[in-house]
């Protein structure tokens, strides 16, 4: 039996109008994570900081009156949004999602109700807005990046416990409000906002006034898309509200880790998040451990896609504003996958067939074409394939050679092999197209 919620769910199953129809076809997205922590870059003193470096104000090595002092070395020299913009276009990007405010509560726009912003350090100007610009102007949808708890602001509270706290934290709310609708004004090109750092308790308690403001900020931009990490319900749940509903309009919980199967995504619409190096969003100028390859990232987009979801890659532009090597590296190859094989990216999603170790299928939800998309193959080069009944495999082609059509084996009812020339040397994944027959349309109306 479900509980009566006043700030749960508002709607159940996904959105259908278009603006959340374009999201979820959106395949791939760039995050770019970058601010003040980008000028320490993970160093302070000489010393080595360990955790994500954005996180750095948070460290007992980087005092906080000195981290706090940060903005008045804030001057990026080469900061390009063009470049950048151009880049992610090349890479393949539909979307992307930029740090306006992080934890630290430093604001990358001339903020009215601030003076922790860019206006108050050498560089002087707004960052938010020529960024916005040069990706409106390629073509790639703008997200922008908030998150709630801000350690700069003073009526900021993780708790509520005595009264000063509960007539500081009204003050953090109107500021929260202030701060929101003025980003909203000021960039209403904007397309969704992706919230964060709303974990703690005295937000938790905020269910009446994040809902007002979400239906606020939806009155300013109709159809603004606002993942499920935003509004905690009636009793502090975010996410999934205390009937298990999801809230907002997908679930935003994939951060630096994938779903493995469909029936966890819950048919809900929802992104993955992910960080090159194990757990680095700013700039840290010493990646340790493992960063990931263009194979690996390509993986996860694929994966991704083939479970309904979006793909977010995250950058983090160093102090002066450059993309650093490795990333654009990385960039280009991904962009160079793309290139050949985004049709079976765009618009693509679940297919509901049994998944084979060779890979992922993905969906055209328009066409309704289906793509194998190879990882592992087989040492035999057979590529197994189980059908539902009544589909047949009449129309089997490589997607980078569509005369290299392929016949099916099959080798049972309703299964297949796919004999794939292995015979080139093959680095990275390879397409195969299966055209949907109509027999199984013609036998459905027979
Ligand atoms: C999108 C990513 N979310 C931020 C984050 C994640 N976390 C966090 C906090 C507690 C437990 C697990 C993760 N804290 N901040 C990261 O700093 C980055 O912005």
């Amino acid at each position: 039996n479900s509980l009566t919620l006043k700030h749960g769910a508002h709607r159940l199953g996904k959105r259908t109008d278009p603006m959340m129809e374009r999201w979820r076809n959106y395949g791939l997205g760039q995050f770019i994570h970058w601010g003040l922590y980008a000028i320490p870059g993970g160093h302070w003193n000489g010393a080595y900081y360990g955790g994500a470096a954005e996180w750095i104000r948070a460290w007992k090595g980087m005092p906080n009156e000195q981290y706090d002092n940060l903005y008045k070395e804030f001057d990026p020299a080469e900061f390009d949004p063009k470049a950048w913009a151009e880049q992610a276009k090349d890479m393949g990007a539909k979307y992307m999602i930029i740090t306006t405010k992080h934890h630290d509560g430093f604001c990358l726009w001339p903020s009215e109700f601030t003076d922790y912003d860019v206006t108050n350090t050498p560089y002087g100007n707004d960052i938010i807005g020529p960024l916005v610009e040069a990706y409106d102007a390629v073509g790639i949808d703008v997200y922008l990046y908030f998150s709630v708890m801000d350690w700069n602001h003073p009526g900021y509270r993780s708790k509520l416990e005595t009264i000063n706290d509960k007539e500081a934290y009204e003050e953090f709310k109107e500021f929260t409000r202030n701060q929101l609708l003025e980003l909203l004004e000021r960039y209403p090109t904007t397309k969704g906002l992706w919230f964060d750092g709303t974990w703690d308790a005295a937000w938790k308690e905020q269910a009446d006034f994040a809902d007002n403001l979400a239906t606020e900020m939806r009155e300013m931009i109709p159809g603004l898309i606002i993942g499920s990490r935003f509004r905690p319900d009636d009793y502090g749940n975010r996410h999934f509200d205390s009937n298990g509903d999801l809230m907002g309009d997908y679930e935003q919980g994939w951060e630096r880790k994938l779903p493995e199967t469909y029936e966890e995504t819950k048919g809900n619409d929802w992104d993955c998040v992910m960080t090159v190096p194990e757990n680095q969003w700013g700039y840290h100028s010493d990646w340790r451990g493992h960063v990931k390859t263009s194979y690996e990232l390509i993986e996860m987009l694929v994966k991704s896609v083939s479970l309904d979801g979006n793909f977010v890659m995250n950058f983090g532009p160093n102090g002066q504003g450059e993309i650093r090597q490795e990333e654009t590296q990385l960039a280009k190859e991904i962009g160079e996958w793309m290139d050949k094989n985004n049709e079976a990216i765009y618009g693509c999603g679940y297919l509901d067939w049994e998944k084979q170790d060779w890979g992922y299928y993905t969906k055209d939800r328009q066409t309704g074409k289906i793509y194998m998309i190879v990882f592992n193959r087989p040492l035999n080069g057979a590529l197994k394939i189980k059908t539902p009944d009544k589909v047949s495999l009449d129309k089997v082609y490589s997607l980078k050679d569509s005369s290299q059509s392929f016949v099916p084996e099959e080798i049972h009812k309703n299964e297949f092999f796919i004999h794939y020339p292995f015979s080139e040397h093959i680095d990275s994944p390879i397409v195969i197209v299966i055209e949907p027959s109509s027999n199984e349309i013609d036998q459905n109306n027979s």
